[in-house]
């Protein structure tokens, strides 16, 4: 069995690889980073080690890889492929979209066997978007045909892999916790059977209490972090007043979850504590600027912060907190942050207001305007104190 994977980076070797390779498949990285596609090439393994005592290493064997530049030999490697998947971040989906469109065209040229796609990314709903790219590419008879053969699974993906830093350029150091949720209702024939994967019927509810929960409380931490001068997540959680507000928000989004898909409170408090120990991992050392990474991505309407405090409002909860993680996340002034530098430029030309608008989609008029601008206020006079 064959399964190409875009994105070679730290969660697709450190999960999905790792997951692929142990249920049986030949693992095919796709990336464009030569360094990296070379020494896979070289090695045709890598080994993962899990943060925690004892730090276990486990070995993936019989890997290869294929310059994402190489559209031939990606399209021929999607042509022969028993499954696809991509971890490449959402910004990256539009750019994968004409390699797998030209392997959709070669195969089903080829034959009938269905394939699915599954993208990995922090979002929601993210193969689907994949597949609109996807399907742009592809010419009427191809997409007709690829309507009936080719599925686009949205999945929910959690493992928080840091940035790696090690002298072995393909080891990666990964939390022992992982889930994996993939929607099997949209998967066009045999469900591929994967350990570690859970198939469910209606994503919804597992992507949104993932994001809204993990991501949040990351975000939050992050952002707050970063106000308050922290370099990493585990230091930042130590601060008090950083926890108690991570913890209030993911209260509101609790409240939230439990309100809109009827979690049960106590299963979900114990989620959320378990979510505060993993990112307290001292074996982990995360950067608040990784977790931060591509602040105008994170405000936007539908992501883990703008997303869950805009529905609050649906459920009579004020999202007092998630504004506070809103307004650190406009002020995450980052210089090595290409979208943390347009906001920050941006706010010094246009105004804060002005950017809070733009990007997270809020109207001037609504109660979450004013909590998020009162915030930024506050978090921008203590800076200047500091
Ligand atoms: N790191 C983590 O803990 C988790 C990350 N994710 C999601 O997984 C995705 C990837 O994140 P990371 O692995 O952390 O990032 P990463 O930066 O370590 O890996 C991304 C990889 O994609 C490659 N890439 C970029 N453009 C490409 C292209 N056009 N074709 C092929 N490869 C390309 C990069 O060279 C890099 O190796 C993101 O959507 C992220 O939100 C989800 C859960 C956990
Ligand atoms: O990968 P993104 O969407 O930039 O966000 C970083 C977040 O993703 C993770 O890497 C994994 O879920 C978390 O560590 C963090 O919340």
């Amino acid at each position: 069995m064959l399964a190409v994977h875009f994105g070679a980076g730290n969660i697709g070797r450190g999960f999905i690889g790792q997951l692929l390779h142990q249920a049986g498949y030949e693992v095919c990285f796709i990336d464009v980073n030569q360094e990296l596609v070379d020494e896979i090439n070289s090695r045709k393994a890598y080994s993962v080690q899990l943060a925690m005592e004892g730090t276990p290493v486990s070995v993936v064997e019989g890997v290869r890889a294929i310059h994402g530049q190489d559209t031939e030999a990606v399209a021929e490697a999607i042509a022969k492929a028993d499954l696809v998947t991509t971890a490449v971040g959402p910004n990256v989906l539009p750019h994968i979209a004409p390699a797998i469109a030209a392997g959709i065209t070669r195969r089903i040229a080829q034959s009938d066997r269905p394939l699915n796609v599954i993208a990995c990314e922090n979002m929601i709903g993210g193969s689907e978007q994949l597949k609109t790219h996807v399907f742009a590419k592809l010419d009427d008879i191809a997409r007709e045909k690829a309507q009936e053969l080719v599925g686009f699974p949205n999945a929910a993906v959690d493992r928080i892999v840091p940035l790696q830093k090690h002298e072995d350029k393909l080891l990666v150091t990964v939390e022992p916790f992982f889930e994996w949720a993939v929607d099997q209702s949209r998967i066009i024939g045999d469900i591929p059977q994967i350990e570690g994967v859970t198939y469910v019927n209606d994503l919804t509810p597992y992507i949104e209490r993932k994001l809204y929960t993990v991501n949040t409380g990351h975000a939050v931490i992050a952002y707050l972090g970063f106000q308050m001068g922290y370099a990493a997540i585990d230091e930042a959680i130590r601060d008090d007043e950083i926890l108690r507000a991570t913890r209030q928000a993911l209260q509101e989004t609790g409240a939230l979850l439990v309100a809109k898909h009827g979690f049960d409170k106590g299963q979900h408090e114990a989620y959320v504590e378990k979510i505060l120990g993993r990112f307290a991992n001292p074996y982990i050392t995360d950067q608040v600027t990784r977790v931060g990474r591509s602040p105008i991505r994170k405000l936007a309407p539908q992501d883990r912060l703008v997303g869950p405090a805009m529905q609050c409002f649906d459920y009579g909860i004020v999202p007092e907190h998630l504004g506070l993680g809103i307004a650190a996340a406009l002020l995450f002034d980052f210089r090595e942050d290409p979208e943390a530098v347009q906001l920050t430029e941006e706010i010094k030309q246009f105004g804060l207001e002005h950017v809070l608008k733009t990007y997270t989609g809020i109207r001037v008029n609504h109660a979450l305007f004013s909590i998020v601008m009162n915030h930024a206020r506050e978090l921008q006079a203590r800076r200047k104190t500091n």
